[in-house]
């Protein structure tokens, strides 16, 4: 399917509909931090994202220590931030919700 890359607008109002992510311009994409209650919670999260990651071929970039997950979501296909990134925060943030 074709991937649609966000100019500066879109970016601006997609970001306003997504408070807990914010851009990082040398990243070309949306980072968002989270904590859980430990290890099982945080892997738990990951797992159940990793799912969804895999389904629609779109992954994030993501680190884990204990119980954080740190997130970054840029298309590597478009060179910055799509819709696609859109759609995966979105989810993201209805799974942490
Ligand atoms: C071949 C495969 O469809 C592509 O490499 C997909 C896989 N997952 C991906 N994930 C992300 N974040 N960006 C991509 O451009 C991307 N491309």
């Amino acid at each position: 399917m074709a991937i649609l890359k966000l100019d500066d607008a879109a970016r601006a109002l997609a970001l306003s509909q997504l408070p807990h992510w914010s851009y990082d311009p040398e990243a070309l994409g949306i980072r968002r931090s989270l904590r859980f209650s430990d290890f099982a919670e945080a892997f738990g999260f990951m797992t159940r994202v990793a799912i969804l990651a895999e389904k629609a071929d779109h992954h994030p970039e993501w680190f884990n220590v204990y119980n954080r997950v740190d997130i970054l979501l840029t298309t590597h296909d478009a060179g910055g931030m799509s819709d696609r990134d859109v759609a995966l925060a979105q989810a993201i943030d209805a799974i942490a919700a």
